[in-house]
């Protein structure tokens, strides 16, 4: 049973930060073993289009990187010398770039930690957690470069993409850390500490449990709270929780899921899944009930309740506003990152009230790849690096 009424949001922002804004997202760095081809799949899947380059061809004699992008999201990928990283992860996130005012403050006075400082390329890379780092992007002056110092405009045509109909998402609308058990809150920490972050939701694994598995999540955001990170945890329950399954095959903490947001879900899904790709499914009595509910509901869902069924997407309200939201499966062949469409009206919470059919929707996944185990405290088996 999953109760959703009792997580907690939090209303203290604490105080305007006077210096060190984080302004937004401002790209996603992928490390790929085929950069070429992750950024094609990206681009005929998802809608991105190639943006920038930068090889071999353009003097970068260590990484290739294919810049892709759609509307606000901007994804950024690389391929070099990262065997370690790519024997342990895979294919994974590797850095979350924010756009920043006054970096050197959030460095030296904050106290994020810098490892390399790109002179006079605005790029100012720090560790997070795992192997994961952000980069701090800043522009002291107007930039009038394409994407990024040292990218050149992209040599790629594929005449096949202006034939796909049009996916629709506008911007990244949050990003998930999943993290090994206990480590969830030295990195919310890190966070509010040294980011200004502050704490936006959490729910613990009391109400964030099916009868299988459990897991703890806490969303913190910046001040304007345009940048929305929930990490997770996994709790012990029953089986083997999704978190654990994550963690064990990322070989460590790591970048669970990108939502990206969308003013028409209904057309932005029905496109994707024309392009092939695959979503997370939703069983029948969830429609029923949600039906049942949203008689005496405050609010009245626009869409299509009908269209929303046929597509599987979810609905979450409150007395003011809701949210509809659909999950892909994992877009490796490892089962660790994955894809959420969202589109919100006058929501901006986090889908508390579909967790129930969403976990149990990523559990019969999970038992399909023979991973919804039982719980055990002994050190997993090595997954397949
Ligand atoms: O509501 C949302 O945006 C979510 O992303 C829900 C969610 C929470 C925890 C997970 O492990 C997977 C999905
Ligand atoms: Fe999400």
């Amino acid at each position: 049973m999953l109760i959703s009424s009792s997580c907690t949001s939090y209303m203290d922002k604490g105080e305007k930060p006077e210096k060190g804004h984080i302004v937004n997202f401002h790209h996603i760095t992928f490390w790929v073993g085929n950069a070429k081809q992750a950024a094609s799949y990206y681009c005929d899947k998802f809608g991105f289009e190639h943006l920038a380059y930068k090889g071999l061809e353009t003097g970068s004699r260590e990484v290739v990187s294919h810049a892709i992008k759609q509307d606000k999201v901007r994804i950024f990928r690389l391929h070099l010398e990262m065997s370690k990283h790519l024997a342990q992860h895979g294919d994974g996130v590797r850095d979350i770039a924010f756009q920043v005012e006054d970096c050197d403050f959030l460095v030296k006075v904050k106290g994020a930690l810098l490892f390399r400082k790109d002179m006079n390329c605005h790029l100012f890379p720090v560790f997070q957690f795992g192997d994961l780092t952000h980069t701090f992007v800043e522009y002291p002056s107007p930039y009038s470069g394409l994407f990024l110092p040292g990218f050149k405009k992209t040599y790629i045509k594929d005449p096949l993409l202006s034939k796909l109909p049009h996916t629709l998402l506008n911007f990244v609308d949050h990003l998930v850390g999943n993290q090994p058990d206990e480590e969830m809150l030295p990195v919310i920490d890190w966070y509010l500490n040294c980011l200004m972050f502050h704490r936006f939701w959490s729910v613990d694994d009391k109400m964030l449990h099916t009868n299988y598995s459990a897991l703890r999540s806490i969303v913190v955001t910046n001040f304007a709270e345009t940048v929305k990170i929930p990490i997770n945890e996994p709790a012990n329950g029953k089986k083997k929780s999704q978190i654990q399954e994550f963690v064990d095959y990322y070989g460590g903490p790591g970048i669970q899921h990108i939502a990206l947001n969308t003013s028409n879900i209904i057309q932005a899904v029905t496109n994707l899944k024309a392009r092939g790709v695959e979503f997370l499914s939703t069983p029948e009595t969830y429609y029923q009930q949600l039906l049942e509910k949203l008689k005496t509901a405050k609010i009245k869902v626009k869409e299509d309740l009908a269209k929303l069924q046929e597509l599987k997407i979810l609905v979450d309200y409150d007395d003011k506003g809701y949210l509809l939201q659909i999950f892909t499966k994992p877009v490796q062949d490892r089962p660790t990152l994955f894809l959420e469409v969202i589109q919100r009206y006058n929501f901006n919470g986090f889908g508390a009230g579909n967790f129930l059919a969403l976990f149990e929707a990523i559990e019969t996944e999970q038992n399909s790849r023979g991973n919804l185990i039982p719980h055990t405290d002994d050190k997993p088996p090595k997954p397949f690096y």
